[in-house]
């Protein structure tokens, strides 16, 4: 029995477009220009990893593709919603109900067990638990045993699944991930990545993944880089070495 394909989102248009995104932040003398004519496509069912030097606008590009924060001037479309458009009511409802998340911080609820946690998402949209779904999701990152624990019971890679089942349970368009590893030691940090590669590659999710690691960017189908806010480059099939030689170029144009 093939349950997996329970969380393959449609097939079509692509989980994420954006179009010539720029973000300006102030004005005068203090302007800066955190993304300039960004455009970027990411097809369902792949693992994008986004990287470049400190403050050349990953977390901006994530905020803006994510509706967390609104370009200065661009579009970008989850699936078929271009997010300008969206009134700010009809966007917190599509980041809770058709992004899921996932930052170096947990963000788990600490009075809430893990199977409430993962749940949470549901339950503030008032939909229903779908209990195959949530079997599904339980079991791909391996806490079927930990359902009725507290987040402060569970070692930090625990914690950072029950963060991934989270995202994954409302089935988003895609998971946005912002250094996911970054709190965890090499060997965690490995089953995480482990995880996500598989939830792309076992699901069928998109995953969209900001980091400063070589490593863990390696376990992308191909790297976005930005420097100074640009679009600088894109590489397939990435392996460590390959992209810490683009980082080395990249910082060297960025300063
Ligand atoms: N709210 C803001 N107000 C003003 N400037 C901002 C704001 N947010 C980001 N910036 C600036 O925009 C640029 C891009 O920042 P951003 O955080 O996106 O970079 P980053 O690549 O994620 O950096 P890091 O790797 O250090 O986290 C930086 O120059 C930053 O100082």
């Amino acid at each position: 029995m093939r349950t997996e394909a329970t969380l393959q989102a449609p097939v079509g248009t692509p989980a994420l477009r954006m179009n010539g995104v720029s973000k300006v932040y102030g004005s005068g003398d203090g302007v800066v220009h955190a993304l300039r004519d960004v455009s970027i496509e990411l097809r369902r069912g792949t693992f994008t990893a986004v990287m470049g030097p400190s403050g050349s606008g990953k977390s901006t590009f994530l905020h803006c593709a994510a509706g967390l924060d609104k370009p200065t001037s661009g579009q970008v479309w989850l699936g078929d919603a271009e997010l300008s458009r969206l009134k700010e009511t009809q966007l917190t409802t599509l980041r809770r109900e058709r992004i899921g998340f996932v930052f170096q911080a947990y963000n788990l609820l600490t009075t809430l067990t893990v199977q409430q946690n993962i749940t949470l998402p549901l339950r503030l949209a008032g939909r229903r638990v779908d209990k195959a779904l949530l079997a599904e999701v339980v079991r791909a990152v391996g806490l079927s045993d930990r359902l009725n624990r507290l987040p402060s019971e569970l070692s930090g890679g625990q914690q950072q699944r029950v963060a991934i089942a989270r995202a994954l349970v409302t089935r988003p368009d895609a998971v946005f991930a912002d250094e996911p590893t970054g709190a965890l030691d090499t060997r965690t940090a490995r089953q995480v990545l482990e995880l996500l590669r598989h939830v792309v590659t076992g699901m069928g999710q998109t995953v969209l993944m900001v980091t400063h690691d070589p490593v863990a960017a390696s376990y992308a189908d191909s790297v976005v880089f930005l420097a100074d806010g640009q679009f600088a480059g894109e590489m397939h099939r990435p392996t460590p070495e390959r992209i810490a030689e683009r980082m080395t170029h990249l910082g060297d144009r960025a300063t």
